[in-house]
C-alpha cells in the first residue's frame, strides 16, 4: 500500500520538467546523506526526456555524487542498440552520456534493457534484465527498492509498457515482461511488471497536456488498472503525481 499520495500541479510542461529535475536532484542529495547507493528508474516519453535534459542543464547537477547512483529503465522499446527511438538512446543523449564521459557516473551503473540483436525476443531481453535486477535486489526481493521510479503516462493511461487491456498487466511472480502488439509504436517492448513497480519506495508520474486529462482523472479516481494502468503506479512510501494545469484539468481527487 502507498503511504502517501501527493499531486503537484505546475503551469506548463516546461515548468513541470524543470521542477521535476530540481526535485530529483534534491531528493538524491538528501538520500546520499544517509545511504551510499541510490537506485533511480528513468522513463521514456516527452516529459520524461525533457526532465532529464533539465537535470543536465541544472546548476544542482554537481550536488549529486553520481558515483553512488544506479540508473535503470522501467520499460524499453525493443529496437536495435542506439536506435534513436530507444528510451535508452534518448536518455543517453539528454543526460546519461554526459555524466559517464565526465567520469561522474560509472558506466556499469547504467543498467539498460538489452536491445534487439543482443536479445532475439522481448522475452529474452526481459529475462536478462530480470537477472540484472536480481543482482542488486535485497534478500528475498526480485529488484531493488527503487528510491525514485519515474514514469510518463500515455493518453490511454499506460505507464511503462503496461497498456490497457494487455496481458502484461496480470503478469506476476517475475520482475519484467515482454510486450507484443503495443498500441504505441514500436509494437514490441520490454516492461517492469506491477510487482516490480510496487516494490519502489517512491513512484513519480509526470504528465502534461490536455490529452492526458481524462487518464489523470481516472488514475487519481482509483480506476481499475486494466482500464487505466497508471492507477496502479504506486510506491511503498510515496506516490507523487507531477502534472501541468492542462493534465490536471479534469481531476477532482
Ligand atoms: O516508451 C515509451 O514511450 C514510454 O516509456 C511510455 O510509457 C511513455 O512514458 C508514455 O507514453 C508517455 O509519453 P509522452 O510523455 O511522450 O506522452
Amino acid at each position: 500500500m502507498t503511504a502517501e499520495r501527493r499531486v503537484v500541479v505546475h503551469p506548463d510542461a516546461d515548468t513541470l520538467a524543470q521542477a521535476a529535475a530540481a526535485r530529483l536532484l534534491v531528493r538524491l542529495t538528501d538520500l546520499q546523506s544517509t545511504q551510499p547507493e541510490t537506485h533511480v528508474v528513468l522513463t521514456g516519453g516527452t516529459v520524461g526526456i525533457k526532465t532529464l535534459a533539465a537535470v543536465a542543464a541544472s546548476p544542482l547537477i554537481d550536488a549529486v555524487d553520481w558515483s553512488g547512483v544506479h540508473l535503470w529503465w522501467g520499460d524499453e522499446r525493443f529496437l536495435p542498440d542506439e536506435d534513436v527511438d530507444r528510451n535508452e538512446t534518448q536518455a543517453r543523449e539528454a543526460l546519461v552520456d554526459e555524466l559517464v564521459s565526465a567520469g561522474a557516473l560509472p558506466a556499469d551503473h547504467v543498467h539498460a534493457m538489452p536491445p534487439l540483436g543482443a536479445a532475439a525476443t522481448p522475452e529474452e531481453s526481459a529475462a536478462t534484465y530480470a537477472a540484472e535486477l536480481a543482482r542488486f535486489a535485497p534478500d528475498g526481493a526480485r529488484a531493488p527498492a527503487f528510491d525514485v521510479l519515474l514514469f510518463g503516462m500515455g493518453p490511454d493511461g499506460h505507464v511503462a509498457s503496461l497498456f490497457p487491456g494487455h496481458p502484461a498487466l496480470d503478469v506476476t511472480g517475475v520482475a519484467t515482461v515482454g510486450v507484443h502488439g503495443s498500441p504505441k509504436p514500436p509494437p514490441e517492448r520490454v516492461s517492469f511488471t506491477f510487482d516490480t513497480i510496487h516494490g519502489a519506495r517512491e513512484v513519480w508520474v509526470v504528465a502534461a497536456g490536455a490529452e492526458k486529462a481524462d487518464a489523470v482523472a481516472r488514475a487519481l479516481g482509483g480506476d481499475d488498472v486494466h482500464g487505466t494502468p497508471a492507477a496502479g503506479a504506486t510506491g511503498t512510501e510515496l506516490t507523487l503525481w507531477l502534472v501541468d494545469a492542462a493534465a490536471a484539468g479534469k481531476t477532482t481527487a
